[in-house]
């Protein structure tokens, strides 16, 4: 790693949450998560979702028909757990090498989640056999208890579920996916090696006062929610803190414009275009770009068990304005910032 006070160039980084989805959306979305990042973990939450071993190799195959010429990116597949997956697909997904986690949605709580989990004990065959074999439980964190306040859902999830399952399952590899709130935070930095957590760069530059700055803004509107603003400290604090358990996931997740800008807008925001530049913001507020390159490059592949990438990318202090939208197959996609002046640039 070099740091000057207006550069930082670090191994080439790996985005350990990624939505791409699929045909002419993801034609359009890849390109951008792979001049940033060398491999990403690919969510399997398509249309219909990615439930087996053979359905994540087709898909890892399109999303290598669809790289451009010259440009180099490895997928790592997912799988998309249900209350039916059975302990053979986890050894079928191990064994195929391409397969590096499996998904729980818990049913309802996000985009394309209805044919998830509705009881994590259904699946209890599934785990652990993944607990046996090294197969990482990647998990949105949020109760779909329609009683339980939007804002609160990840935190009581800790206690109703994260809790019981780690009881349960010590040994098994679990990722909390884009934490968003200081409980999730404090969870995971006091439980084992075992347990790790990603973080969105919109979570750790945002709190939920952007979502109504002047207006509704629905590009803002994610799932899990933005939190108020002691959620997005505690966020930053554990982003920044070195621990090996937190690290970098963007949750890129396109839709289309007229999808978002909607009467009933859905949950995503499209960082994939920026990601790198939007982190280097995060870090260089916090006064810490000198733990940017643990977070984006080395504490993923030490907790999946991957090598870390070779060659670096470099990030240099320098504004320059996102496109206001950009093309997605046959509709338009808002990044996120769409339209506005960033400070950091990739070279
Ligand atoms: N994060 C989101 O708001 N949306 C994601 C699903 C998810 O990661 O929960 C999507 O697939 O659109
Ligand atoms: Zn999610
Ligand atoms: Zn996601």
């Amino acid at each position: 790693m070099q740091t000057t006070p207006n550069s930082i160039t670090i191994i080439r980084p790996d985005d350990w949450h990624l939505h791409l989805r699929d045909g002419a959306t993801m034609a359009s979305v890849l390109p951008h998560t792979a001049r940033q990042f060398a491999r990403a973990i690919v969510m399997p939450n398509l249309k219909p979702p990615v439930t087996t071993t053979a359905q994540a190799l087709a898909y890892r195959e399109r999303i290598l028909s669809a790289l451009p010429a010259g440009m180099r990116f490895e997928p790592l597949m997912t799988l998309y757990l249900t209350d039916n997956t059975p302990a053979d697909e986890i050894l079928r997904a191990k064994e195929s090498g391409f397969v590096h986690a499996v998904k729980l949605y818990p049913a309802g709580a996000t985009t394309n989640s209805d044919a998830g989990v509705t009881d994590v004990r259904k699946c209890y065959a599934a785990l652990d056999t993944m607990q046996r074999v090294g197969m990482p439980l990647l998990v949105h964190g949020e109760v779909t208890d329609p009683e339980i306040d939007i804002f609160d859902r990840e935190a009581v999830f800790i206690d109703r579920i994260m809790k019981p399952l780690r009881h349960d399952m010590p040994e098994l590899k679990v990722v909390f996916e884009h934490i968003t709130t200081r409980e999730a935070a404090q969870y995971v930095s006091e439980s084992g090696p075992a347990t790790a957590a990603t973080i969105t760069a919109h979570h750790l530059l945002y709190n939920r006062n952007e979502i109504f700055k002047g207006g509704i803004r629905p590009h803002y509107y994610c799932l899990p929610v933005l939190k108020r603003e002691t959620h997005r400290q505690a966020l930053v604090q554990a982003a920044v803190s070195g621990s090996g358990r937190f690290f970098l996931g963007t949750d890129s997740a396109p839709h289309a414009r007229d999808t978002k800008e909607n009467a009933c807008g859905c949950a995503g925001c499209y960082t994939a275009l920026h990601a790198m530049e939007l982190y280097a913001q995060a870090f260089d507020q916090a006064g810490a770009l000198d733990k940017l390159e643990g977070f984006a490059s080395i504490h993923g592949p030490d907790f999946y068990g991957m090598p870390r990438n070779e060659g670096t990318i470099t990030l240099t202090r320098e504004r320059w304005t996102l496109p206001a939208e950009l093309p997605m197959g046959s509709a338009t996609v808002v990044p996120l910032n769409g339209g506005e002046v960033i400070d950091w640039a990739m070279a």
